[in-house]
């Protein structure tokens, strides 16, 4: 497709991108049990399948719950199948990723397609600064975040808040309360994959004294603590799918009761979740609920890997340096070399702006002198950080998998993130040896989809 057909496109005045382009398109349905219908695309990135939580709902009983996406990118439309069941096809072959040019037609299950360019443009704005409440970032992707985050913050609005572990989704959950007209009321964090399951109820919604064993006072739940402030409930993906209805009904009618208790609590508190799952794909695996996705993704807030947003490095280090010189008593600011910043800017950065922190904030406090040396960066070799220890973890090696290493450098996060990745490579290697490579199997055996499956492999590098 020619560059501006459809698809996005960024604008620049004096070499600064100001603005983003997207050029809508419409998708036909040619053939198929939703001949006739049609479906604008005016969002940066679309998902079509039987499920309601897609944005195109196809009819058709051979396309899967989420069957492909569109993305607009700076190229054109990209059409990816999401793995599903009965493939996406265009001329005659099945594709995982293609980007399409106007008018071309495509088959998913038994429908087939069109897409046709649409003479409209909107406009996607990106905001003129390099911060928000202190969440710093330059990219075009992070701009266009905070621009959101200038119009939604400080309403009462739901948000939530998608991206990978470390990319900084509490740190903008913060800066949400911190821009609202509740910023002097509390704000309390619940992380629901941090409680364990029987206590969850408690913590969110209080219980009274003697409501079960070890319940020798009454308690104020995360409800009641946030009252006229914001809850952030993070890694809501990790919410029991049995307190989902309980919290969905506080949502709908801002009232709730402790445990144990009979009396009806009001509720004025904003909640803001975040998660670095799938939300969608669990809500067709029957895992989350799906009322309870549209009620929290009123506003939906993507922090892209950091690797996919490099030029944000240089002043998240800038700024990581200067939190370190205000710590210290002599207020010196150390500098890096250039060696130092190149390494920095190379690194594939697989635990996001943690990683990066933790690495700076390190150097920074152990290097000799005021320079940071690439030496002091103890950057993992050139492989992903993630990946280089889980793959100390190999298939079989009993001994490995039963040894636990705590790394003691870390923050308490990454060190997680780090042992359920080894975990998480040892398990997907077992399973996929033992089933000779077949991806159905192992998912069916593993009890996940078979896209989620096949992600995961594809994250690990085993397939
Ligand atoms: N854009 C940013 N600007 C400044 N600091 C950031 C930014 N992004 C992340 N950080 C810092 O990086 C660290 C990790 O960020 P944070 O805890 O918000 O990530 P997260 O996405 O919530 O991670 P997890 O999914 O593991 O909970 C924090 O110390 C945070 O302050």
């Amino acid at each position: 497709m020619a560059k501006g057909d459809m698809g996005i496109r960024t604008v620049f005045v004096n070499d600064r991108a100001t603005s983003r382009q997207l050029r809508k398109g419409r998708l036909v349905v040619l053939e198929g049990a939703d001949e006739g219908k049609s479906f604008e695309i005016s969002k940066s990135k679309v998902y079509a399948g039987r499920a309601s939580v897609n944005d195109i709902l196809l009819k058709d009983k051979s396309i899967s719950s989420t069957h492909f996406e569109i993305r607009a990118e700076e190229e054109g439309f990209l059409l990816r199948d999401c793995g599903s069941t009965n493939g996406t096809k265009l001329g005659g072959c099945r594709i995982r990723e293609v980007y399409l040019t106007p008018n071309a037609t495509f088959r998913a299950g038994n429908t087939t397609l069109k897409l046709e360019p649409v003479d409209e443009v909107v406009e996607i704005p990106l905001s003129p600064d390099e911060h928000f409440q202190g969440v710093i970032g330059r990219s075009v992707a992070m701009r266009e975040v905070f621009a959101t985050l200038e119009k939604v913050a400080p309403s009462e609005l739901t948000c939530l808040i998608e991206g990978q572990t470390g990319t900084g989704k509490e740190r903008i959950a913060r800066a949400i309360h911190d821009a609202s007209r509740r910023r002097k009321k509390p704000y309390v964090v619940l992380d629901c994959s941090a409680i364990p399951r029987d206590l969850m109820e408690s913590y969110v919604f209080g219980h009274e004294k003697g409501a079960f064993t070890g319940a020798h006072e009454k308690r104020a739940g995360a409800f009641e603590q946030a009252e006229g402030g914001t809850l952030f409930l993070d890694e809501i993906g990790e919410l029991d799918l049995s307190l989902q209805p309980k919290l969905l009904r506080v949502l709908e009618n801002r009232e709730f009761k402790r445990v144990g208790g009979a009396r009806t609590i009001r509720s004025d508190c904003r909640v803001v979740a975040a998660t670095n799952k799938d939300l969608r794909q669990m809500v067709n695996e029957g895992t989350f609920r799906e009322d309870l996705y549209f009620r929290l993704s009123v506003i939906q807030l993507h922090l892209p890997p950091l690797s996919e947003r490099r030029e944000d490095i240089p002043l998240l280090v800038e700024h990581f340096l200067d939190e370190v010189a205000e710590r210290r008593p002599d207020r010196q600011r150390v500098r890096l070399t250039a060696e130092a910043r190149d390494a920095l800017m190379a690194h594939p950065w697989p635990g996001n702006v943690r990683e990066l922190k933790n690495v700076i904030v390190r150097a920074a406090s152990l290097c000799s002198g005021s320079t940071v040396e690439r030496s002091d960066l103890q950057l993992t070799g050139q492989k992903p950080m993630a990946s280089a220890p889980a793959r100390q973890m190999s298939a079989g090696d009993d001994e490995d998998s039963a040894s636990l290493h705590v790394d003691l450098t870390l923050e308490y996060k990454e060190a997680k993130e780090r042992l359920l990745d080894q975990f998480e490579y040892a398990y997907l290697d077992r399973i996929y040896e033992k089933n000779d490579g077949n991806i159905s199997k192992s998912a069916r055996e593993s009890g996940i989809t078979r896209y989620h499956m096949r992600e995961l492999l594809k994250k690990h590098e085993l397939k």
